[in-house]
């Protein structure tokens, strides 16, 4: 097979070296990397997978469906904050393996407080867009002259998520230069 070249290569062989069995995917869409998730993890394997848009889940489900892995599901139709709140108040903290967090990006640093107790010691949370599109590496004053606000909005969020989970010491962190950018961060403790 040959060198991991794309993120949903890279997730899948990750997943299967760290032996993942329990996930979370925060942003679902229409699927593609919660397909390659459930493809990566054994038969009993359960993932939550949160996302407000049905519709566009629904339009991935039947690829799900067609290769065998739809009941290692559970879609969850919400925003994730509220379903990530539950999981903690129904006794589900620190039983999570990993959890892939690909949503809107403004959530990142509130959900990483919430799945920091829902991942078990040693567990992994992933989040990806943090390159994004390499507009982190910009000065403020090329910044200036970017004509796309949701580019520019989002550059600012992300450096701050970046920031915040460089500094956080309770994750051993590596911002993998894979797709557009992802940070695997393990917990320690
Ligand atoms: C980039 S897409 C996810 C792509 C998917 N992970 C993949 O690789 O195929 C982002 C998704 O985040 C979802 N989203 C936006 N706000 C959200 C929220 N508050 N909670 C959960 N998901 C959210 C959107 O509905 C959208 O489907």
């Amino acid at each position: 097979m040959g060198v991991p070249v794309d993120e949903g290569q890279f997730l899948s062989i990750f997943l299967k070296v760290m032996n993942a069995k329990k996930t979370i995917e925060v942003g679902v869409f229409t699927g593609y990397s919660l397909l390659t998730t459930a493809l990566a993890l054994p038969h009993d394997a359960k993932i939550t997978a949160i996302d407000p848009d049905r519709e566009a889940y629904e339009v991935g489900l039947p690829f799900i469906q067609k290769a065998g892995v739809d009941q290692k599901i559970n879609f969850i139709e919400s925003a994730a904050s509220s379903v990530l709140d539950n999981l903690i108040n129904d006794k589900e903290v620190e039983s999570y393996d990993f959890a892939f967090v690909d949503a809107n990006k403004d959530g990142y640093i509130k959900y990483h407080e919430q799945l920091v107790k829902l991942i078990k010691i040693g567990g992994v949370i992933a989040y990806d867009n943090t390159l994004w599109f390499g507009c982190v590496a910009l000065s403020d004053e090329e910044e200036i002259i970017m004509k796309d606000d949701f580019l520019k909005a989002n550059r600012k969020i992300i450096r701050e998520v970046n920031t915040f989970l460089a500094k956080d010491n309770r994750f051993e962190i590596s911002l993998v230069s894979i797709g557009d950018g992802l940070t695997i961060c393990r917990r320690l403790y």
